[in-house]
């Protein structure tokens, strides 16, 4: 049975640092799929087409965008398939503007991540990171509503269990603390592969 693991955290929080750290890990014991969201080049062309301003938009081209990587991810050949990103981005990020019941609802077809971590990270380090590489998304039309998106998710990851991580932490802690999380939440038979 494919264990999902999901990263999630704002832009510049380390999720895909920390992502590419635990396949390479994992990969030494374990048939790891590392993949990301947005999934698909179509989503990202819409997306320049359309801009990043409606919200109902972006939620049903990112859930549309998942239902495309969930059918992908079915068909990997994987005991563990890392995403650096899924649906609580949804969630947290169309949340400042769209109704959350609505989101919850539209994402409920898709399976429940068997564990979640968040990198959790302040405004101004996310935003110092973030000015390193000015290349990603939207840039500008992002930092104004990080802070609400992290907010969300700390609320998100009360409400659904999942693990926040202090993603400020030197990346060997967060892998390390990551791997506990991850083999921590193996049956006995996985776990015994120490890594
Ligand atoms: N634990 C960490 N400590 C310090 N810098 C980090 C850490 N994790 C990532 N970074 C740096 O922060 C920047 C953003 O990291 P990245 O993994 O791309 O974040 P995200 O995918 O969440 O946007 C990169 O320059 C990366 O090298
Ligand atoms: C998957 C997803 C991403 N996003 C946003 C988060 C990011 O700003 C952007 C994806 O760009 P990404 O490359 O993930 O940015 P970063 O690596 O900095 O996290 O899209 C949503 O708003 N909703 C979603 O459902």
């Amino acid at each position: 049975m494919v264990k999902l693991i999901a990263i999630e955290g704002i832009d510049g929080s380390g999720k895909t640092t920390l992502a590419r750290a635990l396949h390479e890990k994992l990969s030494r014991k374990y048939k790891v799929v590392l993949t990301s969201e947005p999934f698909t080049q179509d989503i990202l062309n819409l997306l320049e087409k359309y801009g990043w301003k409606d919200q109902v938009l972006l939620a049903l081209l990112f859930s549309a965008d998942r239902e495309i990587h969930v059918r992908w991810m079915m068909e990997q050949d994987a005991e563990i398939i890392i995403t650096d990103r899924y649906y609580y981005s949804t969630i947290a990020y169309q949340g400042v503007r769209v109704q959350e019941e609505w989101l919850i609802s539209l994402n409920s077809v898709f399976p429940r991540p068997n564990l979640t971590i968040l990198l959790d990270v302040p405004l101004d380090v996310a935003w110092e990171r973030l000015s390193r590489k000015r290349d990603s998304m939207n840039f500008e039309e992002k930092l104004r509503s990080l802070g609400e998106v992290r907010e969300r998710y700390l609320r998100l990851a009360k409400k659904e269990g999942f693990h926040v991580l202090d993603g400020t932490r030197p990346l060997e802690e967060l892998v390390t603390a990551s791997l506990d999380l991850i083999l921590g939440s193996f049956s006995t038979s996985l776990r015994n592969l120490s890594i």
